[in-house]
């Protein structure tokens, strides 16, 4: 369970401001984030992972507030239950399609990468139909073929939370149905939460629930 309370989140020197008095995720909830640009979708998603720490209030997820935690301590929850499928997808050009789903096994050592790992990379990759671009270079694929290595990438892990953000943006219609569901997919077998921000009103048909950031976005005073 993902719980906010009295929540408020400021950027240093902006006026925006993102105030969420109650909001609850259940484990294994499939949840779509809407709302117009700039209202806070990546902020919300950015505040579960623990990248971002509340001004005021309450945020509970994995039976821990994070507001406690000191930032080794957000980082190893981090690691240790989050997938976030970020929005540019964070892909490093200089190393392969492989070595990019392995990231998170050469980053933290907490991950310990053997043969049951790259096992699961091969799996992953048949199902995201990019298994033949593995020892591929990552500028040599396409825009679709990214968003599919990103997600691998975040999978990988199997976290207990999966975070998506704008992960079917660019694509065209039948590729952001192919993703939405593939993170459907893998989100239910292995008992994952997945919180998914899109601007696509055709892809909500399939999730538990969405959720408009706009009713918590407010402007308030730079000081
Ligand atoms: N590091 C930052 N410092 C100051 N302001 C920021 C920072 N990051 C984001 N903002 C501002 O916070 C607001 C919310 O940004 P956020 O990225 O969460 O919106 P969003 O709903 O995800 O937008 P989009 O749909 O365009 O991706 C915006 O007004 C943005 O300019």
């Amino acid at each position: 369970m993902i719980r906010l309370q009295q929540l408020q989140f400021r950027y240093p020197q902006s006026p925006f401001q993102l105030s969420i008095p109650q909001l609850e995720i259940k484990d294994r909830e499939k949840v779509a984030v809407i709302g117009p640009s700039g209202c806070g979708k990546t902020t919300l998603l950015n505040l579960i992972s623990g990248i971002l720490v509340p001004n005021q209030g309450t945020l509970i997820s994995c039976n821990v507030d994070l507001k406690t935690l000191n930032d080794s301590q957000r980082r190893v929850y981090r690691i240790s239950n989050i997938g976030f499928v970020f929005q540019e997808f964070e892909l490093i050009e200089y190393l392969n399609v492989r070595e990019n789903i392995l990231l998170p096994y050469y980053i933290n050592q907490a991950l310990k990468l053997d043969q049951s790992v790259q096992d699961r990379v091969q799996e992953l990759a048949v199902s995201m139909q990019i298994d033949q671009y593995l020892n591929g270079r990552i500028d040599q694929i396409s825009q679709g073929e990214r968003q599919r290595v990103a997600i691998c990438r975040a999978l990988l892990p199997q976290p207990e939370i999966l975070l998506a953000d704008e992960p079917t943006g660019n694509l065209d219609p039948a590729n952001k149905r192919l993703i939405r569901d593939l993170l459907l997919e893998h989100a239910a077998r292995t008992n994952a939460t997945l919180i998914m921000v899109t601007h696509d009103d055709r892809l909500l048909d399939q999730f538990d629930r969405t959720i408009d950031i706009e009713q918590f976005h407010e402007v308030a005073s730079v000081s």
